[in-house]
């Protein structure tokens, strides 16, 4: 059964049942959702298989609101719901169910990110879209200065990123200084990363080069180990950033493979799959990259941080 069903405002959804009695929704570029209340759903999802609805609109409360009209749709029920901080359901008029919920909301919450890489962007956009975060970054700003990495390390040049974009614009801003370090190379080209193959090189001039290196010192296989490291700092005004980092283990393959992503990811192979990060969706690489990681951690800190 698949069935395209209009919202009744704007969007449109497709849904298709499951083979198996899970909940699956993905936006339509495949990505999987993370939408809470699954085990509510099933409560009242009457079917013996399971539900995916492909999503236009990623917002959690539209979703819901979608759940309820495919619900009505398969039982020809008048189920009802109410959602504020509490989810309330009825069936004809009596209350069935009542529990207290927190969804991200979409309002007045944005992110200035202090980078002018499109790659990392799409990666944080992803990550932040789910928590009702509108992403910028400073190609949105032109007249914002570049700010000259001179630290000799991933935090110091993050915190020169954040801190000063976060000074000149009075927003919270968040910077990312990543890099790959590969081991026979005794940890190149690290921060040096965006620079391996010159000032302003591409991304396949620093793969070209970092080719040539591992080539020249004749390196075997097993002796390709790498890694990429991100350190994020998150700055507001007048207080402490905060600081966190992640790592992604993997080995750097002979050939370039795949198109996704940016940067390094044709020659990085993520050392769990053997696939290289580019070879990975953008869903995929953001549940185990080095970003991800340190995201992770971010999320963790965050309240605390925002309150203090
Ligand atoms: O400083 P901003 O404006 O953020 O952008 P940048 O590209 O200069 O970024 P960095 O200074 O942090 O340098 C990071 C380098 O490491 C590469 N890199 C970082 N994360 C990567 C990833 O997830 N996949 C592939 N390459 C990555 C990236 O392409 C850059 O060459
Ligand atoms: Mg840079």
């Amino acid at each position: 059964m698949k069935k395209l069903y209009k919202h009744e405002t704007k969007q449109i959804f497709a849904y298709v049942l499951a083979d198996e009695r899970t909940l699956i929704i993905e936006s339509i570029f495949g990505d999987e959702l993370e939408i809470p209340l699954y085990s509510l759903f099933f409560k009242y999802f009457p079917k013996l298989q399971g539900l995916k609805i492909i999503a236009v609109d990623e917002n959690p409360s539209d979703i819901i609101d979608l759940f309820f009209q495919v619900l009505r749709d398969v039982t020809a029920e008048e189920y009802q719901y109410q959602l504020s901080d509490t989810l309330t359901v009825s069936l004809a008029g009596n209350q069935i169910h009542s529990e207290t919920v927190t969804l991200a909301t979409t309002q007045d919450k944005s992110l200035l990110i202090a980078t002018r890489n499109e790659g990392k962007t799409r990666e944080f956009k992803a990550f932040f879209s789910h928590l009702g975060y509108t992403v910028k970054n400073l190609n949105d700003f032109p007249e914002l200065p570049d700010v000259a990495e001179t630290g000799m390390t991933f935090e110091e040049n993050a915190r020169l990123k954040a801190e000063t974009i976060s000074e000149l614009t009075g927003e919270l801003v968040l910077a990312d200084d990543s890099g790959l370090m590969v081991d026979v190379l005794g940890g190149l080209p690290g921060v040096w990363s965006a620079r391996f193959a010159g000032p302003h090189a591409t991304d396949a001039a620093n793969n070209a080069k970092l080719l040539h290196e591992l080539a020249s010192t004749a390196v075997t296989p097993e002796k390709r180990t790498a890694k990429f490291h991100t350190t994020l700092v998150v700055a507001a005004p007048d207080k402490p950033s905060l600081v966190v980092e992640g790592e992604w283990l993997g080995a750097i393959a002979t050939i370039p493979k795949g198109d996704d992503g940016f940067g390094y990811d044709p020659l990085f192979v993520d050392e769990a799959t053997g696939k290289t990060a580019a070879q990975l969706t953008l869903a995929q690489k953001n549940k185990v990259s080095h970003r991800a990681l340190a995201l992770e951690k971010l999320l963790t800190k965050w309240p605390d941080w925002q309150k203090s």
